[in-house]
């Protein structure tokens, strides 16, 4: 069976990404000569335990963190390349772990806000669809503490979504929700890319959550230790258990 590289161009490219934390006792590498492609329409899932580096490979990798070594490409044009308006729009790409709504602004307010500050403010038209593919049409008129929990998340991914972009990059999608919830989150997610021929990259410690992906990538110490293309989360958790350092 083809593998998901073989078939289909990476949209994000990492390139011997290393970044290394100052610290007391001198330089902490969190990540070492990570070099991992993520291939455009897929959605993949970075995987590992906790202090990985799985979050700083995800920030790395929407130009959030600029890596001590290293170079990160979205399609042949390198994120160093960019002028500081379009690395802003790009980083808009990240989905938070936490939600970071504005509490005294409406849903539809914290969208149009969102891309307001990536300089490209977008039409009414263009949140109210962004609304209506979240699944938040009727709360448009609710603030932030009169949602739930994974509305709240949803609404942190519209923030995202309402440039219309290609990519998203989101850390720890079902983090805080039930499993109904995360479930949910998921099945948005796998509708960006199925239907909305998006590239979804996520970081998780949770195999279920993995097992949704189309390709999970282990990360041990800051390093890509392992692929699965089309993962059960079986195996991502025996992977996951094979891998503890
Ligand atoms: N700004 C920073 N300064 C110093 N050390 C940091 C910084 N950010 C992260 N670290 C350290 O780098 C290591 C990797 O952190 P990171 O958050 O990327 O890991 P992770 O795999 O996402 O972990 P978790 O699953 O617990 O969120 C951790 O040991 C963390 O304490």
């Amino acid at each position: 069976m083809p593998q998901i590289a073989d078939i289909r161009l990476p949209v994000i490219q990492l390139v011997k990404v290393s970044v290394d934390y100052r610290g007391a006792k001198g330089n902490r590498p969190v990540l070492s000569e990570v070099s991992v492609g993520f291939p455009e329409r897929t959605l993949t899932a970075v995987v590992g335990p906790s202090g990985a580096g799985k979050s700083t490979l995800l920030r790395c990798a929407s130009g959030l963190e600029r890596p001590s070594q290293g170079k990160v490409f979205r399609g042949s044009r390198e994120l160093d390349a960019m002028d500081e308006q379009e690395l802003t729009a790009f980083r808009s790409l990240f989905v938070p772990q936490q939600p970071e709504l504005l509490p005294a602004l409406t849903t539809y307010e914290n969208v149009a806000q969102a891309s307001c500050i990536t300089g490209l403010k977008a039409q009414q038209t263009a949140i109210m669809e962004t609304l209506r593919q979240v699944g938040l049409e009727d709360e448009a008129g609710q603030k932030p503490a009169e949602l739930s929990a994974e509305q709240q998340k949803r609404v942190t991914i519209a923030r995202s979504l309402v440039t219309d972009p290609e990519i998203l990059f989101v850390d720890e999608p079902a983090d805080s929700l039930d499993h109904a919830g995360g479930r949910r989150i998921m099945n948005l997610l796998r509708a960006m890319v199925e239907q909305g021929g998006r590239t979804v990259v996520m970081v998780t410690r949770d195999p279920a959550v993995a097992a949704c992906a189309d390709r999970v990538v282990f990360l041990v110490g800051g390093r890509v230790v392992g692929k699965i293309d089309w993962p059960t989360a079986d195996e991502v958790a025996a992977e996951l258990a094979r891998q503890q350092p």
